[in-house]
């Protein structure tokens, strides 16, 4: 629940159609970089309305406890699809500002975890999400939940806060970042 007054927002007319299989946003995201030898590799979709499905394979590089999956990354998984779900649906920057997480069941090493997120509403520049994550399955008992407060930013905010080697690479190599929001709006 939002601790202030939210509204629903809009889907994005350009935003990707229900079950179009979503393109990494980074190459050298930790949580969907194909080039990150061991970060998490989340596929999402889009589903209906205001809603992301990701999934992520939890491997032995994952682990926090023999065999069971960290719980930070797990945040991460969450951070990840939550931020997808934004980016896609409402296709404009945002960074997560708050983000919390419920552990309600172990996650072994080998299974895979369904995240279902949603955009729950805004206020301004805020933007609450929520979702929940099942292992083996997108539907059964939830495993993982987590809310976040994401926060719109202009493109600025990268340029500005970016590592300058990085960005020169981007720069370089534009296929490196997928095209979820206008770079020239
Ligand atoms: C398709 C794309 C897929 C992308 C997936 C990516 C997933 C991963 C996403 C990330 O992990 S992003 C990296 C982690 N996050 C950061 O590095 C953000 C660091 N924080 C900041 O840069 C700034 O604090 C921030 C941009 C979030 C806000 O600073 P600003 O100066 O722009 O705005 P301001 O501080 O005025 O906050 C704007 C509103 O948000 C509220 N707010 C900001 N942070 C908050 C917070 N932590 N808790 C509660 N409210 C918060 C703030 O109170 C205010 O509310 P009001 O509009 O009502 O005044």
């Amino acid at each position: 629940m939002a601790p202030v007054e939210t509204t629903l927002p809009e889907r994005h007319p350009d935003a990707p159609e229900p079950a179009t299989e979503l393109p990494e946003h980074y190459a050298y995201c930790f949580g969907c970089g194909s080039s990150v030898e061991h970060g998490l590799h989340l596929r999402a979709t889009a589903g209906e309305d205001l809603t992301v499905r990701s999934r992520f394979t939890v491997t032995t590089a994952h682990q926090g406890a023999p065999g069971l999956a960290h719980g930070g990354l797990l945040a991460c998984a969450f951070d990840e699809a939550l931020g997808t779900a934004v980016g896609h649906l409402l296709r404009q920057p945002a960074v997560t500002g708050k983000l919390e997480t419920d552990f309600l069941r172990p996650v072994p090493v080998g299974t895979v975890l369904f995240i279902d997120a949603r955009i729950d509403g805004v206020a301004g520049r805020k933007v609450y999400v929520s979702a929940d994550g099942r292992v083996n399955s997108p539907v059964g008992d939830i495993a993982v939940r987590a809310r976040a407060l994401f926060v719109t930013v202009e493109l600025k905010h990268f340029i500005d806060n970016g590592r300058p080697e990085d960005l020169k690479k981007v720069a370089a190599d534009p296929s490196l970042l997928g095209r979820t929001v206008d770079l020239n709006p």
